[in-house]
């Protein structure tokens, strides 16, 4: 045909391909073997399904992970003036559960440097590692740099992988976020042992349209299984009122997971209270 060069069908696609290029030359620079020993240094990891429980008893709605992302493909630039440890300490104040740390660079413009700074800020709050994991590097690099869990995505791995880098992540005493977006993806899930947590996108990362009742639709089809299988759900973006926050909650979610409803506010923090239509109360809190 002549035109044989290769063209990403989507932005996840796309995301993918340049984090192959990415991984391969970090590997390059820190070998498995290095990044394995750092991990092994690091202070142990925190509980973040624990925190999760904990939150959702505590003030009766979602517990909230709260996102550190300066920019994502879908929005462009959410917030210019971005400094992600007095984001995540105002988070952290105002009852997040748990925070969740944008690390790629390319497409969200964040950084490792950025996660392993929150994590010596003096945030006690649990760290979600929120990066495109195709290599098991990532999930021993994201541990050495302080990360307490870690996202996978049922659209980017295969079944083996996903089952091998589970397994990973328990002996790292890391919690893995399963991420999935539609029904296919969280029955292929749903049939992988050890699975503790998983996380419904409300937006698909091929097309990035975004649907709320995608939550509610596939706890629907599939809660009574989860329930049966202890597994812990977490509603993932476009939530931006406390209408939506509730709406995620009466379909059986435990946590809710948002970005932009509370980064683009001015301030963030007290954007929280906003969301979910009453303060949170903190960890310690009676
Ligand atoms: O947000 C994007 O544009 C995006 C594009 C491609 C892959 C992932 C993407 N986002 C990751 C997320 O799913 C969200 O950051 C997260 O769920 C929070 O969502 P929101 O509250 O709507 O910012």
């Amino acid at each position: 045909s002549g035109d044989d060069k290769a063209v990403p069908r989507n932005i996840l696609e796309q995301i993918v391909w340049d984090k192959e290029v990415e991984v391969s030359q970090r590997k390059a620079k820190k070998p498995l073997k290095s990044v394995v020993e750092s991990s092994e240094h690091a202070p142990p990891a925190r509980d973040f399904i624990g925190a999760l429980t904990a939150a959702h008893r505590r003030n009766g709605v979602p517990a909230l992970i709260a996102e550190v992302k300066k920019a994502s493909p879908s929005r462009g630039v959410l917030r210019e003036n971005f400094n992600p440890v007095e984001i995540a300490q105002a988070y952290e104040k105002n009852g997040a559960a748990c925070l969740s740390i944008l690390t790629d660079e390319k497409h969200f413009q964040g950084s490792f440097e950025n996660l392993e700074t929150v994590r010596n800020s003096g945030v006690q709050c649990p760290l979600l590692c929120k990066e495109f994991v195709i290599d098991i590097w990532q999930i021993y690099y994201a541990r050495s740099k302080g990360a307490d869990a870690i996202l996978l995505i049922a659209a980017v791995l295969p079944d083996l992988d996903m089952k091998y880098m589970l397994r990973i992540c328990k002996n790292l005493g890391m919690t893995a976020l399963i991420e999935v977006h539609d029904e296919k993806e969280l029955d292929r899930v749903l049939r992988i042992d050890g699975v503790e947590l998983i996380g419904i996108n409300n937006r698909s990362l091929e097309t990035f349209v975004v649907d709320t009742s995608n939550t509610r639709m596939l706890m629907e089809k599939r809660g009574d299984i989860i329930k049966e299988k202890g597994i812990l759900v977490v509603g993932e973006s476009g939530l931006f009122t406390p209408d939506d926050v509730a709406y995620v909650h009466s379909a059986g979610v435990s946590a809710v997971l948002v970005g932009e409803s509370l980064i683009k506010e001015e301030d963030p923090g007290r954007a929280i209270a906003g969301l979910f239509g009453k303060e949170l109360l903190k960890v310690g809190a009676l």
